[in-house]
């Protein structure tokens, strides 16, 4: 093929040239820069149709509408296919030049745009990443120019300062910032700081901006670069509201780390101990840096509890935590009781991340409950176990008892007469008394067994595996060690006390039963004189239920007229002239028959009954003395009166009273107390009996010599005669020590210008010997015993 004039004019050309024939649409002409790009061989494009090039559909068209002369030019970006069929994006600018009359040729000029077009496209991805880097951002950002006109922001900026959907819409930068202004807690502060920052382009800032809404952004602003000059800023806002919220928890706990009163660790995963907080220090002594890498195993593991501390580290590991007691020592080997809650810290696959322990010194808690519980079962007086320690110890003695076929024994002790002590000396001193009492107890007692106070005076011994001989020795014992003179405060007296003992199995086989039928036997021993021990026996608890009878009959009798009065003779000793008589009380029962006021009197007392009884004997023997006085005859009736009665305030009229009904001089009467009513409560008792003295009526001290003999009471008190007790005389003349306190209880009467009857006189030889050392008065069967009013009228009176 003849090459084209232009060949040669378009080879040269660094663009690429095709020329095409504009009515056969074959490439007449390429010059070497097309043959380049489309790398093909040269010259391979002659005779080429054009539109073989095409890949673009337009392309198509476009030589399509030339050849139908419908286009001539056309300059656009498209695309050409290579020889190995790869496509090369091209700027294509198709001239069509008029070469002569009838002829012309198209100038297809085409630049390689593949370059261009990658970095086009290179921008775009560019574009598009920072577009997806801009909205992917934790941030809102907002990008101004250096005026403040608003280049872009994210959704997430929209969405932090809330933008209305307008605002997002429209393009109004005003609009935005009066949005954002009026957003702010302090707007005018807002603005300020704004205009510092737009003011001076190249400043770096970071603020805290605190908005109405409660939320709390912090906006960084830096400048915008291009060339190495600003061109504007970039203001990214964070939401730190939860942040802020988090840091304060977290300051929150670090402070509650710090300054718990809990010891406090916590450890990694492996259950190495990475922190320890002040108070771990301050309980366990050991510091932070010399607990670090140890383990819970290690700090808690004590000789004794490793197997405890294994157990509770295998609970942790499965239940998420431990809570509970261990001992453990600090660093000095000192003991202390921890209270520990263990806890897992787990990620969401439930492994662990830490460990966190809390425990505190329960020591205290623990010593303070024992103390409680100390408490709880001791008798706070004397130390010694109260009832409730008591009963769980018969308890354990019935089960080892019974399950060892052995046997045990309760001795029931109550001291004798302790009431006076306490009335008469007080309280404090009565529980002082309680106190020297228990340590003698104690030593009566072996180690294994118990020595309990029930309250009061009344006390128990529990003797393990003592039978009767044993149980014996031991009261024995007790009565023995009782009967050492007490000291205190410079006071000596005695104390005694009446014991009921009790065996297991014999006597009971239950707890209650065992201390009931003690009771009760020590109930015997009171009514049998005192100051001595006694086994139970069967018939017994009928004593215990009939003491209860006993009262409620007295009451009966007291309503029914069923007392009456017995008089026995006083007698002077030097002459034989009865000068008076002494009212005793007796009572036949129409069920129990005859009862002994040596029985029904200490129930009476015991019961409050002696009270109305007593003042039926003081109206019944001044109504009978007025009777015997108005004959003429002179006689005088000694009137026993028991504490109880004495006591009663108004005890003094009541006598009055009486003497004042049946006109009967006062000195016609004489009253016996005991020792006890005269030191119970000394000031009102001297008031009394100042009172009775005054109206002319005479007081005998009863029973002399065995109660406390204080000799103080007979110098204070208008006393007009003792009486010797009946137990200092029936040994008369034979016991030195009775022939010694008689004849010392005479002068000492006479010493203080007294007078002294002796009573229980049943021989010639106590009256005779009772003469001799110039006793005034006796009475006992010897001269008579007591009989009615009638019968001594007829023996006496007549
Ligand atoms: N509060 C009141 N007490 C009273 C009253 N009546 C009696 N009693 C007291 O009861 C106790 C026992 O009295 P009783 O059984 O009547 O015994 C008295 C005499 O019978 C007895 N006695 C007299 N002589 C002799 C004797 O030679 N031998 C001997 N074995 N007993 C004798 O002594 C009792 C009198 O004692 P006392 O009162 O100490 O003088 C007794 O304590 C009574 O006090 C009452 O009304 N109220």
């Amino acid at each position: 093929m003849k090459a084209h004039p232009w060949q040669s004019m378009i080879e040269g050309l660094l663009e690429a040239i095709i020329l095409v024939d504009p009515i056969q649409l074959r490439i007449v002409a390429a010059n070497q820069a097309i043959h380049q790009l489309l790398q093909v061989g040269s010259s391979s494009l002659l005779g080429k149709g054009v539109i073989e090039l095409a890949v673009a559909p337009e392309d198509v068209f476009f030589w399509e509408d030339v050849a139908a002369g419908l286009s001539e030019n056309i300059h656009s970006e498209t695309m050409l296919k290579r020889a190995d069929g790869s496509i090369v994006q091209v700027e294509r600018r198709v001239t069509l030049i008029r070469t002569g009359v009838d002829s012309s040729v198209y100038v297809v000029a085409i630049n390689d745009h593949s370059n261009q077009r990658r970095v086009e496209n290179e921008l775009e991805k560019l574009i598009a990443e920072l577009r997806a880097t801009l909205e992917s951002t934790a941030d809102g950002i907002l990008v101004t120019d250096l005026d403040g006109a608003i280049r872009s922001y994210n959704h997430l900026f929209a969405e932090l300062w809330g933008l209305p959907d307008e605002l997002l819409t429209q393009r109004d930068d005003g609009a935005i910032y009066a949005w954002m202004d009026a957003c702010m807690h302090d707007a005018s502060q807002y603005e300020e700081r704004l205009g510092t920052i737009s003011r001076s382009p190249l400043m770096e800032a970071t603020d805290v901006l605190t908005l109405r809404s409660g939320k709390t952004l912090e906006r960084v602003t830096l400048p915008q670069y291009a060339r190495g000059r600003p061109i504007g800023r970039v203001y990214s806002y964070r939401d730190i509201t939860q942040r802020l919220a988090d840091e304060a928890r977290l300051r929150l706990a670090a402070k509650v780390f710090e300054s718990s009163t809990d010891a406090i660790f916590i450890t990694d995963a492996e259950q190495k101990i990475v922190t320890t907080n002040p108070s771990f220090e301050r309980l366990s002594s050991y510091t932070e840096q010399e607990m670090l890498g140890k383990t819970p195993r290690d700090f808690f593991s004590e000789e004794g509890n490793a197997v405890q501390v294994e157990n509770l580290l295998k609970e942790l590991d499965n239940l998420g935590f431990w809570e509970g007691e261990l001992w453990n020592r600090r660093k000095n080997g000192h003991a202390y009781l921890c209270m520990i809650s263990l806890v897992k810290v787990q990620d969401e696959f439930g492994a662990a991340l830490n460990y966190i322990g809390f425990f505190k010194d329960r020591t205290e808690t623990h010593t303070a409950k024992q103390r409680i519980e100390e408490l709880a079962f001791l008798d706070v007086l004397t130390g010694l176990p109260n009832r409730l320690l008591l009963e769980e110890r018969i308890r354990q003695a019935i089960t080892i008892s019974s399950r060892n076929n052995s046997t045990f024994s309760l001795l029931f002790l109550d001291l004798d007469h302790f009431k006076q002590i306490n009335d008469s000396l007080g309280h404090p001193f009565g529980d002082r008394v309680l106190q020297q009492v228990t340590e003698r107890l104690k030593k009566c007692i072996r180690q294994v067994d118990t020595a309990a106070r029930l309250g009061g005076d009344e006390f128990v011994l529990l003797l393990h595996e003592a039978n009767a001989e044993g149980a014996e020795i031991c009261a024995r014992r007790v009565l023995e060690e009782l009967s050492a003179p007490f000291s205190l405060d410079g006071m000596h007296f005695t104390v005694t006390a009446s014991i009921g003992i009790a065996l297991y199995p014999e006597d009971g086989i239950s707890m209650a039963d065992l201390i009931k039928n003690a009771d009760s036997a020590m109930y015997h021993v009171k009514e049998r004189g005192r100051s001595d021990f006694r086994f139970y026996q069967r018939q017994m608890n009928i004593g215990l239920l009939s003491r209860m009878k006993l009262d409620h009959a007295m009451r009966q009798a007291l309503e029914h007229q069923r007392f009456r009065l017995h008089y026995q003779p006083q007698v002077e000793l030097a002459t034989g002239k009865m000068l008076g008589v002494e009212a005793l009380l007796r009572w036949t029962d129409k069920d129990l028959g005859e009862v002994s006021p040596v029985q029904f009197i200490p129930v009476a007392e015991e019961s409050g009954v002696i009270v109305p009884i007593g003042n039926w004997v003081i109206q019944t023997a001044i109504k009978q003395a007025a009777l015997w006085n108005r004959d003429g005859k002179s006689m005088r009736v000694a009137i026993n009166v028991s504490a109880l009665q004495f006591q009663q305030a108004n005890f003094v009229d009541s006598i009055a009273a009486a003497l004042h009904e049946h006109a009967l001089q006062p000195h016609c009467i004489e009253l016996e107390l005991t020792e006890s009513i005269l030191i119970k409560d000394v000031e009102d008792a001297l008031k009394k009996l100042e009172s009775l003295a005054a109206l002319g009526v005479k007081l005998a001290i009863d029973d002399f010599g065995t109660g406390y003999s204080s000799l103080s009471y007979l110098k204070r008190f208008p006393i007009y005669k003792l009486k010797i007790d009946r137990s200092f005389v029936g040994d008369l003349p034979v016991d030195e020590s009775d022939v010694a306190i008689v004849t010392a209880i005479i002068h000492l009467a006479h010493a203080l210008k007294l007078r002294v009857i002796a009573e229980g006189v049943e021989t010639d030889r106590q009256r005779e010997f009772l003469q001799q050392r110039q006793c005034d008065e006796m009475q006992g069967y010897l001269f008579s015993q007591a009989m009615s009013a009638d019968e001594l009228e007829q023996r006496y009176l007549r």
